[in-house]
């Protein structure tokens, strides 16, 4: 984690060989932290229930570094080219489970399982039955009110692993370190909230320390916990805040209900931990995962790519606001919440084509200089905050940057000290800067500055009409 390049896409779905290539072409003179991957080990060809879902990957069969994104080759590749461009990679590791119960078959590097019946074998693993709690708990998960119950029986019907025994973590442990090894950042560990703290304790405590000279000597593994806690459960984010990062679900939940108009962003003064969300040095703050953007209702119903104008709004936002350590979300465009990546009729997931079958949300010129101003701002607080006792807000972070949005249904038309020092700094909400040139190129402004001047006092005079992109994000290191 570089301090000061926090930002973490998702890139959901998304290939190895596709992976590295964004990393080069479009991440590396950016703004990024990281990248977090889609599960890189090997996982169940599901085609019965549905035809290849994308929570197929999320039922693993073995520690071998091959899925759908590709193999262990493919994967090295992507590190190497990332690291080389100084962007992590965060890989997404699912050891809470393996594949579902009543189940048999290859996986897809070709290993055998089978789940029926009493059976629990993994050989390539090796698991067998002795490894899962079914002497415990034969049943799936239904009170999610007894602590118990929710750790040790079976999510969703996947078979749960016994991570109190030894040999379980020492495996667990063992397809950590390889990834270690390899090169990566850093983990989101899937499901937390079905493991003991106790348990992951130990297995983190024994997780190598990341490899030089990539990463400084002694540096450890980045760690962000998904635990699902709306409040109201019995287990709660709280329990894993001293093990790492832990996913703060209320986070897009709430904003995303501000921006849809139904708080006043006005009361965005406070937004952080007295807003009930986890302290900010403990989060990892989203508006929509891969898991919230498809399932309304249980998952928040969050803003996402479907609501473009909002969603832009929340996750500048986001971004702009020093909370957490965001993670944006790039999506594949769907309509059933069941279906996987962009495939060819074999299954494979075809190469990645922004706009037209992914969405890259990450590179939407409001979110990539929302993220850049992010980083220019690194280090300082919210400071001169501003509203007009209603849906226009504004604010700075020290004297480095200024961010305003509009959410009303009439014009925010407004005299307003920024705290930034004088000059013309160009808006990259809606414009395109130019490093070499420091020029400033209006893209889609209908309505919205694409440059904002600051005069000596500080302050700025600024009109935001009610438009699609309603928002000012300025900063020093883009000053025309
Ligand atoms: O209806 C479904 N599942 C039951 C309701 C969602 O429950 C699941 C939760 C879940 C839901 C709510 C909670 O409060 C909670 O603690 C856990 O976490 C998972 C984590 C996994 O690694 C794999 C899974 O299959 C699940 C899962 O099914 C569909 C069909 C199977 C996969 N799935 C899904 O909906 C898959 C969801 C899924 C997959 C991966 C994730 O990382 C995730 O957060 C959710
Ligand atoms: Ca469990």
């Amino acid at each position: 984690m570089k301090e000061n390049r926090q930002s973490i896409v998702h890139l959901f779905e998304w290939k190895w060989s596709d992976v590295a290539s964004e990393c080069e072409k479009f991440f590396a003179p950016y703004w990024l932290g990281g990248v977090q991957v889609s599960p890189a080990n090997e996982h169940r060809v599901v085609t019965e229930e549905q035809w290849r879902p994308w929570w197929e990957r999320y039922q693993p069969v073995s520690y071998s570094m091959v899925s759908r994104s590709g193999d262990r080759a493919e994967f090295i590749d992507m590190v190497n080219r990332c690291n080389a461009v100084n962007i992590n990679i965060y890989v997404d590791v699912v050891f809470n489970h393996m594949c579902g119960d009543g189940k048999s078959g290859y996986g897809i590097d070709g290993s055998w399982y089978d789940t029926t019946f009493n059976a629990r074998d993994f050989p390539a693993v090796p698991y067998s039955e002795w490894d899962f709690n079914d002497d415990i708990c034969d049943s799936d998960i239904q009170n999610y009110n007894d602590e118990w119950e929710v750790r040790n029986c079976r999510l969703s019907g996947l078979v749960d692993l016994k991570l109190s025994k030894t040999y379980v973590r020492d495996k667990v442990v063992e397809f950590l370190n390889d990834l270690i090894s390899l090169g990566v950042a850093g983990f989101r560990v899937d499901a937390c909230k079905h493991m003991y703290p106790e348990d992951l304790e130990v297995i983190y405590g024994q997780m190598n320390n990341l490899v030089t000279p990539t990463f400084p000597s002694g540096s450890r593994p980045f760690i962000v916990q998904e635990v699902i806690d709306y409040g109201g459960e019995a287990i709660s984010a709280t329990e894993y805040t001293h093990l790492g990062r832990v996913t703060e679900f209320k986070y897009g939940r709430e904003l995303s209900n501000c921006f849809r108009g139904g708080n006043d962003l006005k009361y965005l003064y406070n937004w952080g931990e007295a807003w009930g969300l986890l302290p900010r040095g403990d989060a990892l703050s989203f508006i929509d995962n891969h898991d919230t953007q498809r399932n309304h209702g249980g998952g928040g119903n969050p803003l996402t790519y479907k609501e473009p104008r909002e969603y832009k709004m929340a996750v500048s936002f986001m971004l702009a606001h020093d909370y957490g350590v965001p993670r944006i979300m790039s999506s594949y465009y769907f309509t059933d919440g069941e279906a996987g990546p962009p495939s060819h009729p074999d299954g494979s997931t075809k190469d990645v084509t922004c706009f037209d079958e992914w969405v890259c949300e990450h590179r939407w010129r409001q979110i990539t200089g929302s993220s850049w101003f992010r980083k220019v701002t690194h280090g300082t607080g919210v400071d001169n905050w501003w509203d007009n006792n209603s849906n226009q807000i504004a604010f700075s972070r020290g004297n480095l940057g200024w961010y305003a949005v509009n959410n009303d249904a009439y014009a925010m038309d407004a005299t307003i000290y920024t705290g930034l020092p004088a000059g013309t700094y160009c808006n990259l909400y809606v414009s395109s800067y130019d490093k070499d040139t420091k020029a400033c190129v209006d893209k889609e402004n209908v309505g919205t500055p694409s440059t904002v001047t600051v005069k000596s006092n500080g302050d700025a005079s600024v009109y935001i009409s009610n438009n699609s992109n309603p928002v000012i994000v300025i900063h020093v290191d883009a000053t025309v």
